[in-house]
């Protein structure tokens, strides 16, 4: 129930839905319990005793009460259904905003297949039992409270013998449930394993192809494929072990109702009329009592997709705006690092150690290092996309945790170092960050990010719609394009995380000048691996394992003849590329 208390905020708006339905529902089955009554009537008092003449009124009677109950019960379905789908409507768009207001530290662990099963399988499960499973447990509560009730009423000895079986039957039931909980548990788990594995191998197809590695993962889906399939035969077999037993109680029931009752008709002690509304009665209680195992089911399997929902509804948002959040008229981008320290996990390496540096506006930073040594850490700190484990960033004099989180990340244009590009069109592409910029800051940002004369090349040019992340362009393309698109917004403060590295030295080249052009007054942060895109930068960075090592201009740091030096020799055997 615990679940269900926690998610109540989603469905407890909508309870006007489910109490109409209830309603309905209580409507349905008290004109069902009148059935045996009826039947009762007609056999001992019209047949019995000869008044022939009433049967045309009974049946004509028996019509309208159909025709009433069709009604009530199409209320009863339509509210329930309104209920479940208003409810998991809200469900949805919350999950979806959680996950849009989750850390980057959420997206390094998380699998999208995972999200994506939570998000669809999950909340239609949930749905399903806020619209019928749950309907369904009540009718079944309704249906055996008023037939014990009308049982009990017409003979309190014969109800007693049919309440006998009961006890076993809760027992079953209860057992049923512990084992066929963890078991949809598992089913849900490995749906999402098998999602997972489909959402991965799609996305990474030509990684798959060029390593011709489709046999390992037709290998490697079969096994999830697998998985999902024997999580399900474990459901199926305790479904299909519990639920006969539960039929057989139910039918022993029956049986000794029978010939109890049977004995008393010949006794003259029960009417044949009462035995027979008895008997029609009985089956409103077992009928539901074996559809309780369907019923269980249904809550099982909803209890379990709440929880993997609550999951992440639960995440923490460690990283948001404070309170007072500062938002200025504007960023002028002074970036300062006091003695920052960070490490992805308490317990982890630190990727960058007492880093400290002053970038006031305009001036261009260079990083450089080999691969792991904390560059890209070093400006994920900037954008407030992970707080740094000791020491301050500021921004402007003021920690960036102090500012409007949205406010600090639009004055920051950054591009990162894998472009990812929607599947729409270029030029919604470099609006993205500012859809409402016109076509010409659109032209001039793409020129500045030297795409212009490529895109205009397109027949559709501005509009020509990208493939899924960009499918279609060259890698020096894509990342022209998203550096038009940092651009566009017109940031304070600009990040090129290596997003020049698949560009020509020639358009390089030219994009420099036009970023030095773009970003006067600014401040920009290359990371780079070649010495040639950092060479122009007013301080470069060498950072090695997490430290700053060295520190200064290129030439400064050709001279020192240190890391920075090794690095140039090896890049520049041939010297006339750049000058010293
Ligand atoms: N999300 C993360 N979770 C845990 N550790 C991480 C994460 N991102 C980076 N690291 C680790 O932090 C260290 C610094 O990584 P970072 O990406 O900053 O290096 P880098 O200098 O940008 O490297 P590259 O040039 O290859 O991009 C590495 O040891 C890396 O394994």
């Amino acid at each position: 129930m615990e679940t269900f208390k926690r998610l109540k905020r989603f469905y407890w708006p909508f309870k006007g839905y489910f109490f109409v339905s209830l309603a309905a529902l209580f409507l349905v089955t008290g004109l069902t319990m009148l059935y045996p009554f009826a039947l009762k009537v007609t056999i001992d008092e019209v047949i019995g005793a000869g008044r022939y003449e009433w049967v045309p009124w009974i049946a004509l009677g028996f019509v309208l009460l159909m025709l009433v109950k069709s009604l009530a019960a199409f209320v009863q379905q339509y509210a329930g259904d309104l209920f479940g789908i208003r409810t998991v409507y809200e469900l949805r768009n919350a999950l979806y905003r959680k996950l849009e207001s989750l850390p980057f530290r959420f997206y390094d662990n998380a699998k999208t297949g995972d999200l994506m099963s939570r998000l669809t399988a999950d909340v239609e499960v949930f749905r399903f039992f806020l619209s019928f499973g749950c309907a369904q447990f009540i009718n079944f509560l309704l249906l055996l409270g008023f037939g014990l009730g009308v049982m009990v009423y017409l003979h309190p000895l014969l109800a007693v013998v049919t309440l006998l079986a009961m006890p076993f039957l809760s027992v079953t039931v209860y057992r049923f449930d512990r084992k066929v909980h963890p078991a949809f548990l598992g089913v849900r788990r490995s749906f999402a394993h098998l999602t997972t594995k489909v959402q991965e191998n799609i996305s990474g197809m030509h990684t798959v192809k060029a390593l011709a590695r489709e046999d390992l993962e037709i290998s490697r889906f079969g096994d999830r494929n697998r998985h999902y399939m024997e999580a399900n035969l474990e459901a199926a077999h305790i479904w299909s072990a519990y639920f006969p037993l539960m039929e057989l109680i139910g039918n022993i029931s029956v049986v000794v109702l029978l010939a109890y009752g049977g004995w008393l008709v010949i006794r003259g002690e029960l009417l044949l009329g009462e035995l027979v509304a008895f008997f029609s009665l009985v089956w409103y209680i077992i009928g539901p009592l074996m559809y309780l195992g369907f019923i269980i089911n249904t809550y099982s399997q909803s209890k379990a997709a709440g929880k993997r929902l609550l999951e992440i509804l639960d995440e923490p948002e460690e990283i948001q705006s404070p309170p007072q959040a500062l938002v200025a008229e504007r960023i002028r981008g002074h970036v300062r690092f006091v003695k920052v320290s960070h490490r992805y996990s308490p317990d982890g390496e630190w990727a960058l150690r007492e880093v400290s540096f002053d970038a006031p506006p305009g001036k261009v930073i260079g990083l450089i290092g080999a691969t792991g040594a904390g560059k890209t850490t070093l400006t994920r700190l900037i954008s407030r996309f992970y707080d740094p484990t000791e020491g301050e960033v500021l921004v402007d004099g003021r920690p960036v945790g102090e500012y409007d989180l949205q406010f600090l990340r639009r004055h920051i244009g950054v591009v990162f170092q894998e472009t990812f590009l929607f599947s729409s069109t270029i030029r919604d592409n470099i609006a993205y960050g500012r859809p409402d910029v016109s076509m010409e800051q659109v032209i001039r940002a793409a020129k500045r990010a030297q795409a212009h004369d490529f895109i205009s090349g397109f027949p559709d040019g501005y509009d020509t719609v990208l493939g899924e992340r960009g499918l279609g362009l060259s890698g020096g393309q894509k990342q022209r394009i998203a550096i038009a698109r940092a651009l566009v917004t017109e940031p304070s403060i600009l990040i090129l995380d290596d997003a020049t590295s698949a560009v020509d030295m020639v358009t390089e080249s030219r994009l420099q000048e036009a970023l030095r052009e773009a970003m006067r007054g600014k401040t920009t942060f290359i990371i780079a691996h070649r010495i040639s895109s950092v060479q122009h930068a007013d301080e470069i960075l060498v950072l090695d394992r997490g430290r700053v090592v060295e520190r200064g201009t290129h030439r400064e740091l050709l001279e020192h003849g240190g890391i920075y030096r090794r690095i140039y020799d090896i890049q520049f055997r041939d010297r006339h590329a750049v000058p010293l």
